[in-house]
């Protein structure tokens, strides 16, 4: 029997590129996809919510979960801990459901060795300067900050070949559309391999 696991779909990118953005727009609209709730060192910004944007951590916390080997995923990004739940994953694709990974890009790359039938979507922004201009005008980080998430950016842009696909945030219904386009897309194409794969083993046993 064909086993019907979800598919991991992961969306990453710079910092400020829009993401989270894009993510929320995509949660709107009707799919079966399921967000992957991340864990996280940094403060909670005004208006976020524990359980709800991040599982908020203390550093001792998180290392923990690090030693207990319960997070797929984690990278230190500009000072914090940041990591993906291990269990909710696993559990969640085994149940037959989509999940959704939003992470920046060397969690993205070690998901890739656990996960290669991973889809790996790289957003990117229209211009460096508005890459700038959307951190800034968030107004979330102080001006150092800023500097590091940018300083980050440039590597992070250096890896984007290792993606499945690339999407422009030029607009973010255009972007929306596009993901969502990646997304059916790839179900078509597994569906198609998974029917594939059941002929040859009816003709096998016929
Ligand atoms: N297509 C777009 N056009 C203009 N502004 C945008 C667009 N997409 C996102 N933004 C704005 O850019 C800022 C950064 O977006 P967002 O917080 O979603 O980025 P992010 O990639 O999730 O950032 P981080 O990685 O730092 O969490 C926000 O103020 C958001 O409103
Ligand atoms: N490797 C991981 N990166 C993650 C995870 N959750 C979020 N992120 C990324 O971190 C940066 C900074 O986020 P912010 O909320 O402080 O702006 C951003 O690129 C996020 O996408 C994760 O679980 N693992």
């Amino acid at each position: 029997m064909i086993e019907e696991k979800g598919i991991l779909f992961i969306l990453s990118g710079p910092s400020g590129v829009g993401k989270g953005t894009v993510r929320r727009e995509l949660f709107e609209q009707e799919n079966d996809l399921k967000y992957s709730i991340s864990m996280t060192t940094r403060e909670k910004r005004p208006g976020e919510k524990d359980g709800v944007d991040y599982f908020y951590k203390t550093r001792e916390e998180f290392e923990k979960l690090i030693e207990e080997n319960q997070l797929l995923e984690y990278a230190q990004f500009v000072n914090n801990y940041y990591g993906t739940p291990r269990k909710y994953v696993e559990e969640t694709l085994a149940a037959g459901h989509d999940v959704f990974l939003e992470i920046e890009v060397q969690g993205a790359m070690q998901v890739k060795e656990n996960f290669p039938e991973g889809v790996f979507i790289f957003l990117f922004p229209p211009s460096l300067e508005e890459l700038k201009n959307r951190i800034v005008n968030r107004g979330t980080e102080s001006q150092e900050k800023v500097l590091g998430r940018l300083k980050e950016a440039r590597n992070e842009i250096e890896m984007m070949d290792a993606y499945d696909y690339v999407v422009v945030n030029d607009h973010v219904e255009h972007a929306v559309t596009k993901v969502t386009a990646i997304i059916q897309s790839e179900h078509c194409r597994r569906d198609r391999i998974a029917k594939q794969y059941k002929k040859l083993l009816e003709d096998e046993l016929s």
